[in-house]
């Protein structure tokens, strides 16, 4: 359960030669009853982990495809609550760890404490949650610490070296690193300084250092991953699912199968 299942999977990949490939999809797009379907087919295509999304009113760091998929869930009823209930009647088949992210404000609105404890029950093993300052991650780490969930650190390519250092010494599960400035969606080209971005981050990082944000294609997911464990996939991910793109989408999760560590 929770930092230790997500450490398992990453050591497998790495055991296996492979880079990790972390897809993420927006809970209740294509109705809740979809979820459990969604979440099988990516644990069958091989996903290190499953970064699943909570849907809100006013989410600042997605790009155009995860806000349309999110007011497509909201549409349909997609609640918090509803989740993690329907987390809770798939646990026994899911073998792939999830990880849930999720604003701050929809964990408020639950009860901090009562979500942490649901998210525990119905076997959540990470949180991400962006518009939390890393200064104020006690609110959280106060209640996930002891349960063992991970509360996942986000970096970015302008994040000063200090800053870095301060939050990779408190990360766990593994560093997302934040590949470019701006929101969430496919880009035609990544930014320049990425290579050495990721270099830094790896020498610094006592746990796996994943890519994530604009990344859209083999050959992105190929290339960054060269200097990092693996990559995180969003926009394209919903948007494959959203078309129902089944084979391209699988085509796309194995591009990391066969890449040399
Ligand atoms: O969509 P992209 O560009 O592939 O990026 C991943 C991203 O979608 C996913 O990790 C994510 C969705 N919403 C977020 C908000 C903050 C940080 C990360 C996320």
């Amino acid at each position: 359960m929770g930092k230790q299942k997500i450490e398992r999977s990453f050591k497998l990949v790495e055991e296996r030669g492979q880079k990790a490939f972390v897809p993420y999809i927006m809970a209740g797009d294509g109705g809740l009853d979809a979820l459990k379907e969604r979440i099988l087919f990516l644990q069958d295509c091989g996903a290190t982990v499953i970064e699943l999304g909570i849907p809100f009113s006013d989410p600042v760091a997605d790009g155009p495809v995860i806000q349309e998929a999110g007011k497509r869930a909201l549409a349909n009823g997609t609640t918090l609550e509803l989740v993690l209930n329907c987390l809770d009647m798939m646990k026994n088949e899911v073998i792939v760890p999830i990880i849930l992210m999720t604003y701050i404000n929809p964990i408020y609105a639950y009860g901090i404490k009562e979500f942490v404890e649901q998210c525990n029950k119905v076997g959540v093993d990470g949180l991400i949650i962006p518009d939390l300052p890393f200064e104020q991650r006690n609110i959280i780490t106060s209640y996930t610490n002891d349960l063992g969930i991970a509360l996942i650190q986000l970096v970015s390519i302008t994040t000063t070296i200090e800053r870095k250092r301060k939050i990779i010494e408190e990360a766990e599960g593994f560093l997302y690193a934040v590949t470019v400035t701006g929101i969430t969606g496919a880009r035609s080209s990544l930014h320049k300084n990425l290579t050495p971005f990721l270099q830094e981050l790896k020498e610094l990082s006592h746990i796996p250092v994943l890519a994530g944000f604009g990344i859209s294609n083999k050959n992105q997911a190929q290339d960054v991953s060269e200097n990092c464990d693996g990559v995180i996939v969003g926009s394209e991910v919903v948007r494959l699912l959203h078309e129902n793109k089944r084979a391209d989408l699988k085509e796309l999760m194995s591009s990391l199968k066969n890449v040399e560590c």
